[in-house]
């Protein structure tokens, strides 16, 4: 599992450990790693530290220290390393007294900073870290915008401190202007910002250094106080259920699919068609689609009326491709009767959203639902005001967050990256300033968020969601916790896609990379869940 630990945790953790250390030793641990990251990418880069051009952005907190004590190292180990000071008055004197006397120099006046960033080998941002507040400042600006220029033009690094600056590190939500890195080396833990889009994005590939917080952080439990966790292949091959000798269907988990029309049969087709894949022992379909269901899958059960008409399930799935008739409802109605756990998606969400969280009122069983960004706006519109998608998608934590409370649901926000919230009874929320108009946001004790890291842009073709819907009911039904049934599945779902495209075992690259292979269906993302559980369990 990778954790990530929120701004008040991190310092809450560094100040106790730092009460046990001689001054400055945290940031000398940080600076040491930091520095080793960069003489690597710079000999990898032009063959030798020696003789590369490095310029250091430095703030006017200990994150721009980090980054001077980083050049110093650099610059003792034969770079050419210059520092640009933000607010030279402010500037953290023991880093910047280390780069002086290890031979390094200061840049003065921002035409003469940005020329020597355009032709520098690596730029290190440590204009700000978890002291930033909003996006950059207007004089980080020009420099953020002359290390662009540099990555696009000349191949320079751009090697982020901690978090690229302008970086939210909470919610990795950028406002305004921020740095874009190839490479983030975070210290301690990750924040949950590099883990999460847009956040993510600007952070490139990420490198966590050890200075020692562990203990601090988890009090011996394996992320004991992490805010957001990102499965791992090897927990991943911990939770997927496999059968034993006396396993039959029912064990195994029934599903019962309530999807498409007879305007929209593809969605039911690419639902069940996800369900088979994730592993249900058996799949009961309840629709108008259901000869072309079963003529696509014999091995279904189906009936084309609803829920109510089907045999026993431990699962439904409700939503994909229903329209929004009379029957739509009915379906949706009928399934909420039913006491198994619910995962609604698509149509569902948007008659979910015409009557708001009072339609799950007195529901004992789990309810899962799977938007993307255009129906949590809707699903928010019904609670409060409807903020516009691209919003949502910006602030990915937050409206998960709070769609998770305003609906006692678990909550899967797909999109760049997927997020998935526990249900409010399942975490204990701590109200934080920094969330005080939105609801609290699960740290301390609670269950973190889920962040997927499997994702890809391939996974933006039609179905895919449908087909996301059929594995994880399937993982419902066989009885994972909802927050387990959805995380796994949408770290298979993006795994799969990457496979279909690659046309080979998935890997989860770098981020930020470029996705590999072409372009694929849906269809072929249910497909490949097989190569992608055979990778999976493989490296478990
Ligand atoms: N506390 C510790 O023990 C350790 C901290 N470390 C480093 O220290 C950093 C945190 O240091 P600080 O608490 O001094 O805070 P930062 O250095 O992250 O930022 C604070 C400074 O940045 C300015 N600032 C805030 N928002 C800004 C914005 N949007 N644009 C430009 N400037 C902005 C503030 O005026 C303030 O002077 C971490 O990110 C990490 O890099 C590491 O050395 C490891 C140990
Ligand atoms: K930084």
């Amino acid at each position: 599992m990778r954790y990530a630990h929120t701004v008040e945790r991190v310092r809450a953790a560094e100040a106790a450990l730092m009460a046990r250390l001689p001054q400055g030793a945290l940031m000398q641990r940080a600076a040491a790693g930091l520095a080793a990251t960069c003489a690597r990418a710079l000999s990898d880069l032009r063959g030798s530290v020696y003789g590369s051009r490095v310029v250091v952005l430095a703030g006017s907190g200990d994150n721009g220290g980090d980054a001077l004590y980083a050049g110093a190292r650099l610059a003792r180990r034969g770079a050419g390393v210059a520092a640009v000071l933000l607010t030279p008055e402010k500037a953290h004197r023991g880093g910047l007294a280390a780069l002086r006397a290890a031979g390094g120099t200061v840049v003065h006046g921002r035409g003469e900073g940005e020329q020597r960033i355009e032709r520098a080998d690596l730029v290190l941002d440590g204009i700000v870290g978890i002291g930033g507040q909003g996006g950059l400042r207007p004089e980080a600006v020009p420099f953020a915008a002359a290390a662009q220029r540099a990555r696009e033009r000349g191949g320079a690094l751009v090697v982020a401190v901690d978090l690229p600056s302008g970086v939210d590190a909470d919610t990795g939500e950028v406002h305004g202007a921020a740095v874009r890195a190839d490479v983030t080396v975070t210290f301690g833990t990750h924040k949950p910002g590099l883990l999460v889009d847009p956040g993510a994005e600007y952070a490139g590939v990420v490198r966590l250094v050890d200075i020692g917080l562990g203990p601090e952080l988890g009090e011996g439990r394996p992320g004991g106080r992490a805010a957001v966790e990102a499965l791992q292949h090897a927990d991943l091959a911990a939770l997927l259920p496999v059968p034993t000798a006396e396993s039959d269907k029912y064990r195994r988990g029934v599903l019962g699919v309530a999807a498409g029309s007879a305007r929209y049969p593809g969605a039911a087709v690419l639902a069940v068609a996800g369900a088979l894949h994730g592993g249900a022992g058996a799949v009961r379909y309840a629709g108008s689609a259901a000869e072309e269901v079963v003529r696509r899958f014999p091995e279904t059960l189906v009936t084309s009326g609803g829920p109510a008409q089907t045999g026993r399930v431990q699962a439904w799935v409700v939503g994909p491709g229903l329209g929004d008739g009379p029957e739509a409802h009915r379906a949706l109605d009928e399934a909420l009767a039913d006491d198994v756990p619910v995962l609604v998606d698509a149509d569902g969400l948007t008659l979910l959203a015409q009557r708001g969280p009072v339609a799950l009122e007195g529901r004992r069983a789990p309810v899962l639902l799977t938007p993307h960004a255009g129906e949590a706006t809707r699903l928010l519109a019904a609670v409060h005001r409807g903020e516009p998608a691209e919003e949502v998608a910006h602030a990915r934590l937050r409206h998960a967050v709070r769609l998770a409370e305003a609906y006692g649901a678990v909550v899967l926000l797909k999109g760049s990256t997927t997020v998935v919230v526990p249900a409010p009874a399942e975490s204990a929320r701590v109200h934080s300033a920094r969330y005080r108009e939105w609801p609290s946001f699960p740290v301390a004790g609670g269950t973190p968020v889920r962040v997927n890291p499997t994702g890809t842009p391939w996974l933006a073709t039609a179905g895919s969601g449908d087909v996301l819907s059929g594995i994880t009911g399937s993982l419902l039904a066989a009885g994972l916790a909802p927050v387990d049934a959805a995380s796994a599945a949408a770290y298979l779902h993006g795994l799969a896609a990457r496979t279909a495209a690659a046309g080979r075992s998935g890997t989860v690259p770098v981020a930020g990379a470029e996705p590999q292979g072409a372009p694929v269906t849906a269809l072929e993302v249910a497909a490949a869940v097989r190569a992608a559980w055979r990778s999976v369990r493989a490296a478990g």
